[in-house]
């Protein structure tokens, strides 16, 4: 008998694969998604080994397969073992990433009411209206209840079917994304003497029509095309005479469907950028010669993307696929353009914006070995490429590369590292302001460091392009402004600056706007938000330094800013650029389009605006606030506000005229603000180190944040409370010295979809000792 490993998809913190007996009518194989019973469910599983022994005396058999084929090759169940231990959660969810789009189908449980009274009062009021309400609906499933109750609602059920009041029953659905087909007709080859002696006599005029159709064209027709032009009734007449033979034919969703994008030549290489290529190229021949991770720091407009395309030429030419990650889907259009007109029909598009289809499809096709170069953005990672060479992760310090939000919380960069070293692939790792942890290691050996530190100018009218100067930046004093009596939102020099650069721009985008308010800037989420005493206070009313001012909280929208923006320069054209004006990928697509044709001026957007846009004709950029990142509660303020308003500053001055970039602030004597007004990179990571290492932050150790979650307020704190005690007990029994654990406290924000927050940090150079001592209790979420 052979017995099957499987990961099953049952919630857990653990590696662990449960044993399963091999049918005789199965053909099982590591990476397969199966069906197996668990429990009185049936739910998905996926075989990571098969063996001779199982670990058990009892195992019950493999119900079925979910698709024939393996969905992970070898490296995919590798890197997701990687991903189950590192970033603790299940095998199974560290898997469901890789699978095809909609792979991943749950168990529903169903509920319906037993034949029998019960005394009402007994129930309480909510086991009551759930009562009544199954009552009324018949068979409800468990989620429609927690839709209509709440989450309350899964523990009164519970308690209900231990009553015997509610019976309960599962079922798996099958995965709800498919292949798609269209049937193609054509005549059948043996009955042209019949359909020669009928069409003699016919005088069925559109009958006779349609079949002499099908024998001009003289091959296969779509059927809802035929149905359309000779109408329904027609067709099934010659089908139902036998006439015709069907196929089935798969149909191609593809996202860059009927997008045609010119060839474009490869760029003659600087000798920076040639230096990097170059390297890049030795490290393809001899991948481990030197370690084969690069950080590349350009300076923006730099041509990064240049280096980048010229790797993945590379690689290409060995016959092997790259993976080129981008930061936000709003950017995916502009880098599939420039991946796209350099290698035309080799690039797949992944990202959360195409439809489920178009991404079942593309992912496929990957799997097939059908393209050349994945682009996407952050899950993109996990695209099932067979032989993979390189992965380029854009604008590495991106903070969206990191999953907040459901298990497994990876990192794209951190997972990139770990499946080049499972394939041997190179990395190449780009940004101007690269994230302080990338550059440590650059500075330590781990990753070989180029820098790009000339500009180009895109000259945008067939000529080469010319090295150009990075904009100039000043910074304006709010403060003194509102000394000077102007409390406009806009300085007097962001002022007289749009005013210049409208008068100079009648038919073409000249300024971008950044309004970076607080509703837009998210704070990050991760697991490293370092705890402040100033969380634990109040935020003060008074200025602290003066002690005479009320302080005012402040934060401007777009919406504010492009509405002032339009009433003092009513000729101009603005648009906005925010989530929600842009919705979809399309949305950001089409708005930008717009904004490149000259039909706008101005745009005004948020933190989007920085992330890597390439917009020649705009010689101004404005920060309307600087300020909003740099009060978060999190040791990573600085670096974020100065990799913001450093990429931001960069988007200035990319064409033929020279750029001009204003940053308004409160705070203008911050190092992150003046770093980025001098656009220097290296002063800013000095400073910023200095911190880190005074205050013992990454990268001079790790953080795991621990995360608790509840309606009720009083509840949140004492759970906190409990296991914040555990752990440090824990450490005491243990030795463990070297792990703070900080905290509890609320976290940031502190009460988010109406739920309260708090959460514990622990850091240390590995914090994981402390954790791997204790049962980390459900409900709480582990951030690595
Ligand atoms: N070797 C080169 N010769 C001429 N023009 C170049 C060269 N390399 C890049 N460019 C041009 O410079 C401009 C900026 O390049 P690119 O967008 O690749 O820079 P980047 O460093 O990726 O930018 P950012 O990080 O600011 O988004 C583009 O117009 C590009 O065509």
């Amino acid at each position: 008998m052979r017995f099957a490993e499987v990961a099953v998809d049952v919630p857990m913190a653990s590696s662990r694969t449960f044993s399963y007996e091999i049918p005789d009518e199965l053909t099982v194989r590591p990476g397969q998604l199966v069906r197996v019973p668990f429990g009185a469910r049936t739910l998905q599983g996926i075989v990571f080994s098969l063996s001779a022994h199982p670990q058990v005396p009892e195992t019950k058999p493999i119900a079925d397969l979910v698709f024939e084929e393996p969905l992970l090759d070898d490296v995919h169940l590798k890197l997701a073992a990687w991903i189950s231990e590192y970033y603790i959660c299940s095998l199974f969810e560290a898997s469901a990433p890789m699978l095809p789009p909609g792979g991943r189908v749950r168990a529903r449980t169903h509920l319906t009411l037993a034949d029998q009274h019960t005394d009402s009062e007994t129930l309480t009021p909510l086991q009551q209206r759930i009562v009544e309400y199954i009552a009324k609906r018949g068979l409800t499933t468990q989620d429609s209840l927690i839709k209509a109750f709440g989450e309350s609602a899964a523990s009164s059920a519970a308690s209900l079917v231990r009553r015997n009041i509610l019976i309960r029953d599962y079922s798996l659905p099958d995965p709800t994304v498919k292949h798609r087909y269209r049937t193609h007709i054509s005549l059948s080859p043996d009955t042209a003497s019949d359909i020669n002696e009928w069409l003699a006599k016919t005088k069925a005029r559109k009958q006779a029509a349609f079949v002499e159709h099908l024998r001009e064209v003289g091959e296969p027709l779509d059927i809802t095309e035929a149905r359309r032009e000779f109408g329904g009734s027609i067709v099934k007449t010659i089908m139902d005479k036998g006439w015709l033979s069907t196929k089935a034919v798969a149909i191609d969703r593809d996202p860059l469907d009927g997008r045609t994008f010119p060839y474009s030549e490869p760029l003659r290489l600087t000798v920076e950028q040639s230096e990097a290529a170059t390297a890049i190229h030795g490290a393809f021949e001899e991948p481990s010669a030197l370690g084969n991770t690069f950080l590349i720091e350009g300076v923006t407009g730099s041509g990064k993307t240049e280096v980048y395309l010229d790797a993945v030429d590379c690689c290409t030419q060995m016959g092997k696929q790259a993976i080129v990650l981008v930061p936000e889907i709003a950017l995916t259009y502009q880098t599939i353009e420039r991946f796209a007109s350099r290698f035309p029909d080799k690039v797949a598009v992944l990202h959360s914006g195409l439809s489920d289809g178009e991404r079942f499809d593309q992912w496929w096709k990957i799997k097939r070995g059908h393209y050349s170069i994945v682009i996407g953005s952050r899950s993109a990672i996990f695209a099932p490429v067979p032989d993979l060479g390189l992965i380029v992760v854009d604008e590495e310090h991106e903070w969206t590369y990191k999953q907040h939000d459901t298990s497994p919380r990876y990192h794209a960069r951190q997972v990139s590292l770990r499946l080049s070293e499972l394939t041997q692939s190179l990395v190449v790792l780009g940004s101007a302001s690269p994230d302080v942890g990338s550059f440590y290691a650059a500075m330590r050996g781990s990753h070989r460091l180029h820098r790009l530190t000339e500009r180009f100018a895109d000259t945008g009218d067939g000529q080469a392009n010319r090295p150009s100067a990075l904009p100039s930046v000043s910074v304006v004093d709010m403060r003194e402004e509102l000394l000077q009596g102007n409390t406009d939102m806009f300085s007097r020099s962001l002022s007289e600056s749009l005013s210049e650069c409208l008068e100079l721009a009648v038919d073409t985008a000249c300024a971008a706007v950044a309004a970076m308010s607080a509703s837009h800037i998210t704070p990050p989420r991760s697991a490293s938000s370092a705890i402040t005493a100033a969380q634990r206070r109040k935020p003060p009313t008074m200025c602290p330094q003066c002690l005479r001012h009320r302080l005012r909280y402040y934060g401007i929208g777009t919406e504010l800013v492009a509405d002032e923006v339009a009433r003092r320069y009513p000729d101009a054209g603005v648009l906005r650029w925010d989530r929600d004006i842009a919705t979809s990928p399309k949305a950001h697509e089409e708005l930008l389009m717009r904004f490149r044709s000259g039909e706008a001026q101005i745009l005004v957007g948020t933190q989007m605006i920085a992330k890597g846009l390439h917009f020649p004709s705009v010689s101004l950029v404005g920060v309307v606030s600087a300020d909003v990142g740099l009060t978060v509660p999190d040791y990573r303020a600085g670096e974020r506000s100065f990799q913001l308003l450093h990429q931001v500053a960069g988007r200035a001055g990319r064409g033929s005229t020279d750029g001009k970039v204003i940053i308004q602030t409160f705070q203008p004597e911050n190092y992150a603000i003046q770093s980025a007004a001098e656009q220097d990179y290296q002063a800013f990571y000095l400073r910023e180190m200095a911190y880190r290492r005074q205050q013992g932050n990454p990268p001079y150790s790790s953080l795991i944040r621990l995360l608790y979650t509840h309606a009720n307020q009083a509840k949140c704190e004492s759970e906190a409370v409990r296991l914040a005690g555990l752990l440090r007990e824990q450490q005491a029994e243990w030795g463990i010295t070297d792990v703070e654990a900080l905290g509890p406290v609320p976290a940031f924000p502190s009460r988010l979809r109406g739920r309260y927050r708090w959460h514990i940090i622990l850091r240390g150079p590995t914090p994981r000792t402390l954790l791997d001592k204790v049962d980390i209790p459900r409900g709480w979420t582990v951030d690595i």
